[in-house]
């Protein structure tokens, strides 16, 4: 067939999809949904309650409407990226790789802290300011290529981008090196070396780029076994996360274009169930509601550390669908519902309200 004969295949599916007779492949589902639903109906330990689950609805949507809460807030934080293109792109992927598990056992004063324009910070904008910090001092931390470079990308050089202005450094440095040595080689091997080849591939759905992240990186692949359950749960929250910075930092427009946004679920991580606890949404049975006010380490995998990601997705999906009940045709979905209480969640504990503590669970996914 020369080159400027169009391929007889091509044509008939052409001609089938005119005809109406080609039904394109399904909207992709991420199964984050169904596997929150499954574990949360076979929960003990932490149950739902739906009457604060209603209430909380009604709440925070008077709360969303009063703040005008909307994702171009996503922007308005002094240390987020503010320009839409590829730099902002790689800087989101970046954040995304390594937003995970930034809890200290210290006192306040002596957790692991960082000094950036001024002022101190902690916990995610600690991660949000280093990165800043470390393009501020030229070292190109957003850049796949370096990530790769096992002679310039070293520990130390991590352990410089992330010097803390306290003792403490900040956790699971090794673990997250190895995510920025992984998503570095996958790049090269699949998407030219950088994150806007990996959204052009999913094609405007946001379920799409989601399983895209989970099939290709191992550390974005946040799914586990659940009490011998064959199939494995899925929560993807950093995957999930990084899709729904895109989608408020861009505005839902360029790189953060998603049809199908509203897929995204809440991103289960360890402050939004605090707040769903505290509202009384979320219950816990006693022995866990104890490991939790001691502070004692859940370990990632098990029962209780399952049950409250799970029911933390599941309970803000109820919210979710109580809020379009009292409101039709709202644009609030997971995604704001979720930058909201985490935001609240993060003012409560400034001023000192946090009822019960967040849980204690060390690892990369959250
Ligand atoms: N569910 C959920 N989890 C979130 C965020 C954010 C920050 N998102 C910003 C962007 C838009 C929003 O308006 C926020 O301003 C961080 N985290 C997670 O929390 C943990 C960090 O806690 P702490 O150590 O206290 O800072 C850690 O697992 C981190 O991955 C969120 O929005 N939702």
């Amino acid at each position: 067939m020369s080159d400027d004969e169009a391929d007889p295949e091509l044509l008939a599916l052409l001609r089938q999809h005119l005809q109406g007779k080609l039904t394109l492949s399904e909207d992709p589902e991420t199964g984050v949904l169904e596997s929150a639903e499954y574990v949360c109906d076979n929960s003990i330990d932490v149950a739902l309650d739906m009457r604060s689950c209603k209430n909380a609805a009604a709440a925070i949507y008077a709360q969303m409407q009063q703040q005008e809460y909307s994702a171009a807030k996503w922007s308005a934080h002094e240390l987020h990226p503010k320009a839409k293109d590829e730099a902002t792109v790689a800087f989101i992927f970046t954040m995304d790789l390594l937003n995970f598990s930034f809890w200290s056992e210290k006192p306040e004063a002596d957790r692991f802290a960082l000094s950036y324009r001024d002022k101190r910070w902690t916990g995610y904008w600690s991660l949000v300011a280093a990165l800043q910090r470390a393009l501020d001092e030229g070292i190109p931390i957003t850049d796949s290529h370096f990530w790769q470079d096992e002679e310039e990308c070293t520990l130390d050089v991590l352990k410089h981008v992330f010097r803390s202005s306290t003792d403490e450094e900040m956790p699971l440095l090794k673990e997250r090196l190895a995510c920025l040595r992984e998503a570095g080689t996958v790049l090269y091997q699949k998407y030219k070396c950088h994150p806007v080849n990996l959204i052009s591939e999913a094609n405007g759905s946001a379920a799409a780029l989601v399983n895209l992240l989970a099939r290709d990186f191992g550390c974005f692949r946040d799914e586990h076994r659940f009490e011998g359950r064959r199939k494995p749960i899925r929560f993807l929250k950093r995957a999930q996360i990084l899709v729904a910075d895109l989608w408020a930092c861009f505005e839902g427009a360029g790189y953060g274009a998603f049809q199908d946004i509203d897929k995204i679920t809440m991103f289960a991580d360890y402050r939004v169930p605090q707040i769903l606890n505290s509202m009384g949404c979320l219950a816990y049975s006693p022995p866990l509601d104890a490991a939790v006010r001691a502070k004692r380490e859940i370990p990632q995998g098990q029962s209780w550390e399952m049950q409250l990601r799970a029911c933390s997705i599941w309970c803000v999906e109820l919210i979710r669908r109580e809020i379009l009940k009292q409101h039709p045709g709202t644009t609030i979905n997971a995604v704001l519902i979720d930058f909201f209480l985490y935001d609240t969640m993060k003012k409560m504990e400034l001023e000192g309200l946090e009822s019960i503590p967040h849980h204690r669970t060390r690892s990369i996914w959250y």
